[in-house]
């Protein structure tokens, strides 16, 4: 029986070991994490994250070919495959901060690796990492190797929070790099036996180390780069007349770029876009291509613009100021279906309403007060570390309260504010929420949910991203 153990028990480790032990019978699997909470989630009826379709993955297999354990050093001992999995925030301090990938918890990992292993290993870069990485790994698992041999391989995730289960079901592509030695390709032909058991060979691509490696960033910050250009295109409609919606159907009618991942919004969040644009315009830097390291800086730039083009769209219309205003926020996950909020485009649009002294109300289906509490009290990046090692219970802040309803975090309210496209927000009784409002009633939607001349029937005021403006808004300015 291959024994694999996956470091890293969080969104991505979880799910996929958990979708490799149900889909393999004869593999066993055992995920292991520093954080002893985490493992303890993952051991019980509440899992640590929300995902759809996760539960029922984890109940066919936990106990039987699927395990989770913090006794890291044994079952890193006893695997054939070790995957890593473990967090590659964004640097906050020293060279390249702000930018580059902090390889504290992949190196720590590689020295444990390197120190308990007894027996040959196929160690497997599964967090996403710099260009390159594998071969300092390389140098760390060498470096006191006592005969044993070790191949690197380069197998990035590709799956998408939310679908999870679907992506790891169902992949467009495994991509998996290693190095073109006969032990290399030995080593990549034991990992693609384990996909092969279940994703079609066709969709297996195997590349040398570095083109997995870079496949990686390119493709998120490809993602990206299609979102940042619909949201410039959307300020533009704005101040034109034109409807984001149409042109993006219009654009992707092309079949050469295609219908998906253009909608317009409050701006991209989650916890890979940003880091990993960040980290590929570090390299680009590094390697002496100002050029290319300034195309990609504008991704980030554009979403930027479009987080706090949305606030002061909120805060110009109505009458230039939100002080002391109750505003309700629907929606704080990053996206629906997910209760993470890292890099939540919901963080900045909150601080920059509460910079402006707002009184928010939050109500997300997903996301605890406490977590909400955290992100508006965290700084930039600290959300990336291993949750054990964040700042402990900041003091809350007082301006922020956290609902479990939606037409209670609306009511009272001057403006609400749409963050996220959780399918509920579409079938809410927004007559019911009007009437409740204070007047005039403002609905900021930042996510294009909601039928803005149906609730402009209602009586609201509405700006949808990238639509036609409200006349109310017409000779607002965007940006202040
Ligand atoms: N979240 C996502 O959708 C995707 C993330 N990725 C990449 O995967 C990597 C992990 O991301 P997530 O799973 O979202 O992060 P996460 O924060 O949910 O999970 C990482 C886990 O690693 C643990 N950890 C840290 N150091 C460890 C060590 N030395 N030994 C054992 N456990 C350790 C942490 O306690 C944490 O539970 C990152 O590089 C990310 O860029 C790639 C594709 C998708
Ligand atoms: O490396 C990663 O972490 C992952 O990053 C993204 O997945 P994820 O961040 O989970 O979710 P996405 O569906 O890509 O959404 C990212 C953000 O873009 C926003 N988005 C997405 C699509 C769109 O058309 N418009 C838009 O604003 C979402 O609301 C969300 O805030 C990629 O889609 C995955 O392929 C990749 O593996």
């Amino acid at each position: 029986m291959v024994k694999i153990c996956c470091l890293g028990a969080g969104y991505v480790g979880g799910p996929t070991m958990a979708v490799i032990a149900f889909k393999c019978p004869n593999v066993e699997v055992v995920v292991v994490d520093i954080s002893v909470a985490r493992i303890a989630a993952w051991n019980s009826d509440q899992l640590p994250i929300y995902e759809p379709g996760l539960d029922d993955v984890v109940k066919q297999c936990r106990g039987k070919t699927l395990f989770f354990s913090t006794d890291i050093e044994k079952h890193v001992s006893e695997a054939d495959i070790i995957f890593v999995s473990v967090n590659t925030p964004t640097k906050t301090r020293g060279l390249g901060a702000g930018k580059a990938a902090d390889l504290t918890y992949w190196e720590s990992a590689a020295r444990m690796i390197a120190d308990v292993a007894k027996s040959d290993k196929i160690v497997v870069e599964k967090s996403t990492v710099p260009v390159k990485t594998a071969e300092a790994i390389e140098k760390i698992l060498t470096h006191n190797s006592k005969g044993i041999n070790f191949q690197i391989l380069s197998n990035p995730e590709f799956l998408a929070e939310g679908t999870a289960i679907q992506d790891l079901f169902n992949p467009d592509r495994v991509l998996i790099g290693g190095r073109e030695t006969p032990e290399g390709q030995k080593a990549v032909q034991a990992l693609k036996d384990v996909y092969a058991t279940w994703v079609p060979e066709d969709r297996i691509i195997t590349t040398n180390l570095w083109s997995a490696e870079l496949s990686k960033l390119a493709a998120n910050a490809f993602l990206a780069q299609r979102i940042s250009s619909m949201n410039a295109m959307s300020a533009l409609c704005e101040a034109t007349g034109a409807n984001v919606s149409e042109v993006a159907y219009a654009v992707g009618k092309d079949t050469r770029i295609g219908p998906k991942f253009l909608n317009a919004s409050v701006g991209f969040g989650g916890s890979c876009f940003q880091k990993d644009i960040l980290n590929l315009v570090y390299i680009c830097e590094c390697n002496g291509l100002p050029e290319v390291a300034h195309y990609w800086k504008q991704v980030i730039k554009i979403n930027d613009y479009q987080k706090s083009r949305f606030v002061n769209r909120v805060v110009s219309s109505m009458f230039n100021t939100v002080s002391g205003k109750k505003i309700a926020v629907l929606g704080f996950a990053f996206k629906k279906d997910t209760g993470d909020t890292r890099e939540t485009a919901a963080i900045d649009v909150c601080k920059g309403l509460l910079g402006d002294k707002a009184k928010i109300s939050i109500y997300d289906p997903q996301v605890t007060e406490d977590q909400i509490q955290r992100d508006l009290s965290m700084n930039k990046f600290d959300w990336d570390h291993p949750i054990h090692l964040q700042p402990m219970s900041p003091s809350a802040v007082k301006q922020v309260t956290v609902t479990w309803d939606a037409y209670e975090a609306a009511k009272g309210a001057h403006g609400v504010c749409i963050l996220t496209e959780w399918d509920e927000f579409k079938q809410l009784d927004y007559k019911k929420i009007y009437d409740n409002m204070q007047k005039p009633a403002f609905l900021f939607d930042g996510r294009n949910v909601v039928d803005p001349v149906k609730l402009r029937e209602i009586g609201f005021i509405v700006y949808s991203i990238g639509k036609p403006l409200d006349a109310w808004l017409k000779d607002m300015p965007a940006m202040i």
